[in-house]
């Protein structure tokens, strides 16, 4: 391991590029993430931030850098060994839900540990437990297509928590909902992220949610311009 990374710190990115075409999305970023923070990704449309999100990841590979989760390099991983690195130590959150239409809301939840091996009925269980956290007790059985905005980003958030992530990706999670319901659910996420010991990376275009994390960082043009030191 390269001596200057911190020790303390669950994901590092260093020297991450990747290009699409003669694009680059990232042209040499360094990115360290520590144990249960939460930080803000902000910056232009178009500047590298759902890139750098993807990259760290494991969505997408990046062409150069090294990227470590808790001191263990993670950038060389096959296809089949950062799928299951998704699904046991990242969780995510999209701008719109992807929750699974045909599945309840438990189900949704239940899925990522019914797809790591957890038993049905302690999955369900953990599920149930997840959504009550989140306010959402008595929707256990509603089906996407019968929860709001707010709720259906409830269920997503609940899903990205129950199998213990170390990271949460949440890529702009409130640019759908209204002013006042992209707040409380914001508010949610970073709550049950806490009480889950997760650390969030949050891409916004919402500066004043930014201002409202510990630590923002601001990308421009595939590169990171402020916030890579920690406050
Ligand atoms: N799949 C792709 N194919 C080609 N170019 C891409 C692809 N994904 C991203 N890019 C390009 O890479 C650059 C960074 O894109 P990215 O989506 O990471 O930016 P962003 O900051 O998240 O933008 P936005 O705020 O609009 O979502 C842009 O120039 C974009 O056009």
């Amino acid at each position: 391991m390269n001596p200057q990374w911190n020790d303390r710190a669950v994901l590092s990115g260093r020297g991450l590029v990747k290009r699409y075409g003669a694009q680059f999305a990232l042209a040499g970023v360094d990115i360290e993430v520590q144990p249960g923070e939460a930080v803000a990704i902000v910056g232009p449309s178009g500047s590298g931030k759902t890139s750098l999100l993807h990259v760290l990841g494991g969505i997408i590979k990046a062409e150069e850098g090294e990227i470590s989760l808790a001191g263990q390099r993670i950038d060389q991983l096959s296809e089949k060994g950062r799928s299951e690195l998704r699904r046991s130590e990242f969780g995510f959150v999209f701008q719109q839900g992807m929750l699974v239409a045909e599945l309840t809301a438990e189900e949704n939840v239940a899925l990522p540990m019914l797809l790591g091996g957890t038993p049905r009925k302690r999955a369900l269980e953990a599920a149930r437990e997840w959504l009550n956290r989140l306010g959402l007790r008595g929707c256990e059985g509603s089906r996407p297509g019968e929860l709001s905005g707010g709720q259906a980003q409830r269920v997503a958030i609940a899903r990205s928590l129950t199998h213990r992530p170390k990271v949460i990706f949440a890529d702009e999670p409130t640019g759908s909902l209204d002013t006042r319901t992209g707040k409380e659910t914001m508010d949610a996420l970073l709550v049950a992220a806490a009480d889950a010991g997760a650390s969030v990376l949050i891409v916004t275009h919402d500066r004043e949610l930014a201002d409202s994390l510990p630590r923002t960082v601001t990308i421009r043009d595939g590169r990171i311009v402020s916030g890579l030191v920690v406050a």
